[in-house]
């Protein structure tokens, strides 16, 4: 799916009561099957971007258009199901269901958008190297290992559009090479729009288009 994101604006309200603005785009575009990695300093707006775009944070103002369609005009239950059909998200903070064991929290997102398959969950878990894994729940697992059920699970519904904030921050080398190619063929065999989220300029330069978010996004720096 295209992206365009046009007079997009966000602040969050201080702890005393001021205004905080985060972000200010006037214009940003992804053509279907484009691959961007999105770097900026920490506390820039990438999260609160890629949470826009996926219609879990509402703008102050201004459209996103995923796919032709201006999710900011939808309801919240809306919006959650066209998320659940059409995006694969892979959050910072994983946000894996601690009562269920890492096949289950695949299967789950499957579930959501209708399409559910064991045997590609399956084939997801060995392919993230977690065959061995899948019937322990996040809390028996290590960090980098909860963070490869995400992107397995980000990627099982088969979504149009991939937001992963920084999918390889907390595994090692080898699986940094292994989550990155699972994620970029997956998205370039089905022509798949991908943002990623990177502090790692050893991920970011395998992609064609680097995109640092002060570049488009209008925010005066203060401090
Ligand atoms: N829910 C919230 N309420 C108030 N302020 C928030 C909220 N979420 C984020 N912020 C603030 O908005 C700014 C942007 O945060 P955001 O998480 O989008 O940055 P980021 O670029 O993803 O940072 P990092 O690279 O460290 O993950 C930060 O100053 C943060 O403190």
């Amino acid at each position: 799916m295209s992206l365009e994101i046009v007079n997009l604006k966000k602040s969050y309200r201080e702890p005393g009561g001021g205004s905080l603005p985060v972000i200010n785009v006037p214009h940003f575009q992804l053509t279907e099957g484009e691959q961007v990695a999105l770097v900026g300093r920490s506390g820039g707006g990438k999260t609160t971007l890629l949470n826009i775009i996926s219609g879990i944070t509402r703008p102050d103002s201004g459209a996103v258009i995923v796919g032709g369609v201006n999710i900011t005009e939808l309801s919240e239950p809306a919006r959650d199901r066209f998320r659940a059909e059409r995006i694969g998200i892979v959050f910072q903070t994983f946000h894996l269901l601690p009562a269920f064991s890492a096949l289950e929290n695949v299967l789950l997102g499957m579930a959501f958008a209708g399409k559910q398959s064991r045997a590609h969950a399956v084939e997801l878990m060995e392919r993230v190297g977690l065959k061995d894994r899948m019937h322990h729940r996040p809390m028996q697992l290590s960090v980098g290992e909860q963070q490869r059920v995400s992107v397995a699970r980000a990627l099982a519904s088969r979504p149009r559009l991939v937001l992963a904030d920084e999918p390889t921050a907390s595994v090692d080398v080898a699986n940094q090479k292994l989550i990155l190619q699972l994620i970029r063929e997956t998205c370039e065999e089905k022509k798949v729009t991908l943002m990623l989220v990177t502090h790692s300029e050893e991920v970011s330069s395998q992609f064609d288009r680097i995109e640092q978010l002060s570049n488009f996004n209008q925010i005066e720096v203060t401090a």
